[in-house]
């Protein structure tokens, strides 16, 4: 198809796509093909009409060639709806597996993917540009199928009728469709640019309206406003571009086919004069035909924005799918092992942004052991848990689990026995059973109540009239920060876990649930590996070991019992200190 200004790569992709619809596509371009065939063959009535009414012939035998044309042309509307609601269908059910797999994806990338894009550009990528690409394929993808081969099926009638006017045609369609072509790829770029602009611009708003907050309390609104209204002038400014452009393709086209429609009728007229064996009903049924070719001609050049939009929209889908995740999920291993050990070989980790996450750490601890790691707010504590669950990997050194390069192991089969429970709980509009089990449905009832029983926190349960069954609003909005914490424990225990990651877990527990917490931690973590980040010294005093993180450096690694009768030891200096201090 000339007119498509889709790279290669693209159309192969989404043929992948459209193939996984294999069967309602065959149907529909049947039913294409008959509704060309009907679109071709009624209007030969109107010719049969006219010659006969001019001869003279009966009325009976005119209305029957009239109920005809009548009838057939009830029909192709009831194709049409029919190929209507086949491609709706179709449609729905490719695009929602393109969202399934972008979401998919976007879930499974690495840190750094979505340090570059925030939520909101992420929904409208997942959501905006599959959407376009919905309406291309149910509203367009298939009118230009099926427009260009009803040019080609009115060209080749044509050509039977009369070749002369067949090539004059021809010519003029070829020539408007190569003007139309070129027109197509005009513009393309302003588009793509609009919508990156756009995304971004919902990305801005989703993270203010998130902050909001912090924004109100910190008068920041005034700032934001600004800002908010800049980048709207910036996207107008974008927008007013993109629209110029498509409106001069748009006006263009249609100049383009004004010309050659008028052009085409005057050459017919000529051939008319000088062709005494052409009939009035011929001549009526050529033009006609031409009338119909303007249709499909007409449509293509409506639809030349809306591709170029598609066009932005695809390659904008294929970045996203084609994105090479830093965490390349290439391990085959299994972790079949109960007590994990874990090691740190000489790593170093710097974020996209070169800023050091941390350097050259070596710790190493055993299984079913505790430590606590504590360190200045931004000294590499949270990297440490974030290079052991692979969201990121380092690019110097080694992680290892039982003497095993972390990266060896299956990505999911490593997660799936690391508990990760920071400040930062997500909690999920559902029951808050659901949001305990995280929708597992092999996960019963008692199962939770026995964790909830274990971690001490049957008198909250107990406490909630609906229980399991109590609605959980959005982001946990009618949740206390403590209450989003005990579920958040609920659910790492829930899924018995080798490796537990405690980042500032009980930070916003209430000191009397906490200790009840602490206490029942004792219990649930004897047969796991646990690291606990920690600003107070007193969350970490029981535990085995005790790690310093000092400018993304290790200052200090031992033993708790030794650390404390050192007195050079840092950790004796900082106890010796007093609490609530950080190294
Ligand atoms: N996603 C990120 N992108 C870029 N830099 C980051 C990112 N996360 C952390 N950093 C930087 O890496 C350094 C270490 O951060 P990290 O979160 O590990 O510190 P931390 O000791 O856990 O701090 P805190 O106690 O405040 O949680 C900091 O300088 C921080 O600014």
């Amino acid at each position: 198809m000339p007119m498509l200004p889709v790279d290669r790569k693209q159309v192969k992709f989404m043929v992948a796509y459209l193939m996984t619809q294999r069967n309602p596509i065959i149907v529909l371009f049947l039913l294409i093909g008959v509704n060309i065939f009907l679109q071709i063959y009624n209007p030969q009535f109107i010719q049969s009409f006219i010659d006969a009414a001019k001869e003279g012939e009966e009325r009976s035998a005119l209305a029957v060639t009239a109920l005809f044309f009548l009838l057939l042309s009830l029909l192709r509307q009831a194709i049409t709806i029919v190929i209507q609601y086949v491609t709706s269908e179709a449609t729905w059910k490719i695009t929602n597996k393109l969202r399934l797999d972008l979401t998919n994806r976007c879930l499974a990338y690495d840190l750094s993917f979505h340090n570059r894009h925030t939520p909101g550009e992420m929904v409208d990528r997942i959501d905006g540009d599959v959407g376009r690409l919905n309406n291309f394929l149910s509203a367009f993808a298939l009118k230009v199928i099926s427009n260009y081969l009803l040019i080609a099926a009115i060209l080749i009638i044509i050509y039977v009728i009369h070749p002369l006017i067949g090539a004059a045609v021809t010519v003029s369609a070829v020539l408007g469709l190569f003007v139309l072509n070129k027109l197509g790829s005009f513009g393309s770029a302003t588009i793509h640019h609009y919508l990156a602009e756009s995304a971004a611009f919902i990305g801005f708003i989703d993270e203010r309206i998130a902050g909001r907050e912090d924004i109100r309390a910190l008068k920041g609104e005034r700032h934001i406003l600004n800002t908010f209204y800049s980048k709207l002038r910036r996207l107008y400014r974008i927008r007013k571009k993109t629209g110029t452009n498509v409106a001069t393709v748009i006006n263009a086209g249609e100049l383009v086919l004004a010309f050659n429609m008028a052009s085409t009728l005057l050459v017919m007229g000529l051939i008319y004069l000088y062709d005494t064996r052409l009939s009035l009903g011929t001549m009526f049924l050529v033009y006609y035909y031409m009338t119909i070719l303007l249709v499909p001609l007409k449509n293509i050049v409506y639809e030349v924005s809306d591709l170029q939009q598609v066009n932005a929209s695809l390659s904008r889908i294929n970045e996203l799918l084609n994105y090479r995740s830093k965490v390349e999920d290439t391990g085959s291993l299994r972790i079949t092992e109960d007590r994990l050990s874990i090691r740190f070989d000489e790593v170093s980790f710097c974020y996209d942004n070169d800023v050091r996450g941390i350097h050259n750490v070596s710790f190493s601890i055993p299984a079913n052991r505790t430590v606590g790691i504590i360190g200045r707010s931004g000294s590499g504590k949270s990297t440490l848990a974030k290079l052991i669950y692979r969201l990121c990997d380092a690019q110097h050194g080694t992680i290892s689990i039982n003497g095993t390069d972390i990266r060896r192991y299956g990505l999911e089969n490593l997660r799936s026995g690391i508990a990760v429970i920071s400040q930062n709980i997500e909690l999920f509009e559902g029951s808050l059973r659901e949001n305990i089990t995280m929708y597992k449905e092999n996960v019963s009832d008692e199962d939770i109540l026995h964790i909830i029983g274990l971690l001490c926190m049957k008198a909250w349960i107990d406490h909630i009239p609906e229980g399991l069954d109590k609605k959980v609003e959005r982001d946990g909005k009618n949740l206390s920060a403590g209450e989003a914490q005990l579920i958040a424990f609920a659910r790492a225990f829930l899924m018995k876990p080798q490796i537990v990651i405690l980042d500032e877990a009980t930070s916003r527990i209430d000191p009397v649930t906490e200790k009840l917490i602490e206490g029942a931690f004792s219990t649930l973590m004897k047969n796991c590996t646990v690291l606990v980040i920690a600003h107070r010294l007193s969350t970490i005093r029981k535990l085995d070991y005790i790690l310093i993180m000092q400018e993304g450096e290790v200052i200090e690694f031992g033993e708790t019992k030794k650390l404390e009768l050192d007195t050079s030891s840092t950790y004796f200096k900082l106890t010796g200190a007093g609490e609530g201090i950080n190294a």
